[in-house]
């Protein structure tokens, strides 16, 4: 239940008074609705004794009927402005909580991006946040309706009609409708939150399957990983059902309770009635209220059968919240770079993926000027995709410095770091749609000719011409080019920057040996002022480059 205080906070705080206004609104309607009761069955009741009595034409009807009138249309529309005032501003809430855990997301620590699945993260920003909806409209704001509603009854029911039914009211739902309630919310508790796993699970396992349908058709394991997702959707409805058993079951309890609380009214009416305490119109008003009011607590029955899948996605939710929260050691100072200083130093770094784990990488030393171009070497693991990392800070190294123009990378505006620094890593990800999109993504406002002129560089301007020009779509994740040829656009992208330090990860993997040497010289004709590190195993590209560093000498493991 703690989990769901910081989405309540959230959602409250996004548009309060839109709520405040929606939950009066849920009052009113509450209330309306126990007044049109109560009201019906007194005027009923009265109208009865005065025709008994003979005074049926001296009763007034109208001013009651117009009561009755004025409470109907009154709770229709209390409903109306309710509704749209509650959901507007709920809606609003989670599109708001979308946002957050975007840019949760987005300001993950590099190191940790690695431990992310992206069916996962879409299943938080989907799923989880859907499951949030309920927490104000079916759990919240129906709670503190149900609790005003309640003492305004109780009090009105004190003046108008007895005491002892007010005491009767608050000791039956007390006794009996409160734990009929919390029986529903306790048993329903792990079905929904299993159900909303194995949903969770199902949406998970699903898009793995279509993700890697290629490597399972090949492997043979096609039909076997379907039956695994397939597992998921049925343990989600045998979860379900048994929500709906639980929940139908509850609702037969509340009912029962309500009818009790209803005919406790209707016996205290009668004797204080017969007793000539009250008379009987007020004993039926009495009777009336107090069935409108056991059954306003109802509608609570909804939110907390869903209470389990609520915490957990909250729970989930927070998580991700708190994992993105800006790391202390990324505030910036204000100092400025130094031009004559070298364009990227490498000071005695050291770098380890876990805090008290042994150094991957120790004492390292580099400097890379304008113009130039190194090479990192090294076998396999040691290190070179490490350093490319620290050097575009992406990671921070556990101590020593890296720096950029004299500047510590830590001291760094982010912009303006972004602006002189740009990575090709080792798997870049393109993005499906025009292909001068995915390009205008690095220089947004591209115009036709920049876009050519870096696409000739790449070697990839009669490709894209033959494909149908700029315009043309690439499908999922950049689905529709060669390997060699999405290598090639990724890193059209990173030139588009035109940065003072390039750092290519592996750029011309999947290239044939002519192609690759033709990039290379495209690339430096196209950004001849630059700085390039390049991470390389390959030929072509040491050739390229005027020197090379081993890694492996700075490697501890
Ligand atoms: N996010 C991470 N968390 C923990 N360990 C990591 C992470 N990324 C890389 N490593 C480990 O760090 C070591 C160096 O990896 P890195 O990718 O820098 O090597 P590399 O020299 O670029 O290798 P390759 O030439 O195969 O690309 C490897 O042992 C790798 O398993």
């Amino acid at each position: 239940m703690r989990s769901l205080l910081p989405i309540i906070r959230r959602i409250w705080t996004n548009d309060w008074w839109s709520l405040l206004r929606g939950a009066a609104l849920s009052v009113a309607v509450l209330v309306a609705g126990i007044a049109l009761l109560g009201l019906s069955g007194w005027f009923i009741a009265a109208a009865g004794v005065a025709g008994l009595a003979g005074a049926g034409v001296v009763f007034d009807v109208f001013r009651p009927s117009a009561g009755v009138r004025f409470l109907a249309l009154g709770r229709t529309a209390a409903r109306y402005g309710e509704r749209i005032l509650t959901h507007d501003a709920t809606l609003r809430g989670l599109a708001r909580l979308r946002v957050d855990l975007l840019t949760a997301l987005s300001t993950t620590p590099f190191a940790r991006l690695p431990a992310l699945r992206a069916s996962e993260q879409l299943t938080r920003l989907t799923r989880d946040v859907d499951a949030l909806d309920g927490v104000a409209l079916r759990l919240v704001i129906p709670l503190v309706a149900a609790v005003a509603t309640l003492m305004i009854s109780a009090v009105a029911l004190w003046i108008l009609v007895d005491p002892a039914l007010v005491v009767w009211l608050l000791a039956s739902t007390i006794a009996g409708i409160l734990p009929a309630l919390g029986l529903v919310a306790m048993r329903s508790r792990k079905p929904s939150r299993l159900s909303q796993l194995a949903l969770n699970a199902f949406r998970m396992r699903f898009m793995d399957l279509i993700q890697a349908r290629a490597e399972l058709t090949i492997f043979g394991k096609l039909d076997q990983r379907a039956e695994y997702v397939m597992d998921a959707e049925r343990r989600m409805r045998k979860e379900l059902e048994r929500n709906d058993r639980i929940e139908r079951a509850g609702g037969f309890l509340i009912s029962s309770a309500e009818s009790l609380t209803a005919a406790g009214a209707l016996l205290i009416g009668g004797l204080l009635a017969r007793a000539g305490v009250i008379d009987p119109a007020l004993a039926a008003l009495g009777f009336f209220a107090t069935l409108a009011i056991a059954e306003a607590l109802g509608p609570l029955r909804r939110g907390l059968a869903e209470i389990g899948r609520m915490t957990d996605a909250a729970r989930r939710v927070n998580r991700l919240l708190d994992t993105g929260k800006p790391q202390a050691a990324f505030a910036r100072s204000l100092t400025h770079p130094e031009s004559n200083a070298p364009l990227l130093q490498f000071k005695d770094a050291c770098f380890s993926y876990r805090e008290e784990g042994p150094l991957l990488i120790a004492d390292f030393n580099l400097q890379v000027a304008s113009g130039e171009t190194v090479a990192l070497t090294g076998a396999s693991g040691s290190g070179k995709s490490t350093i490319m990392q620290l050097a575009a800070s992406m990671v921070r190294p556990t101590r020593g410095t890296v720096a950029i123009l004299g500047k510590d990378l830590c001291d760094w505006e982010e912009p303006r770091l972004r602006e002189t620094v740009s990575l090709l890593p080792q798997r870049s990800a393109l993005l499906s749609g025009a292909i001068r999109d995915g390009l205008a993504v690095a220089r947004p406002g591209l115009n036709d000719e920049d876009a050519w002129a870096v696409l000739s560089a790449v070697a990839l301007d009669d490709v894209i011409e033959a494909r149908g020009g700029l315009d043309s779509r690439l499908g999922e994740s950049g689905t529709g080019l060669s390997g060699g040829e999405s290598r090639r656009l990724a890193l059209a992208r990173v030139l588009l920057r035109r940065p003072a330090l390039l750092l290519l990860d592996e750029p011309t993997e999947g290239l044939d040996r002519d192609t690759a040497t033709r990039v290379l010289a495209g690339i430096r004709k196209y950004l001849p002022e630059s700085g390039i590190l390049l991470a390389s195993h390959r030929e072509a590209e040491l050739v390229f480059s005027d020197r090379q560093q081993d890694v492996a000498l700075f490697c501890e493991t």
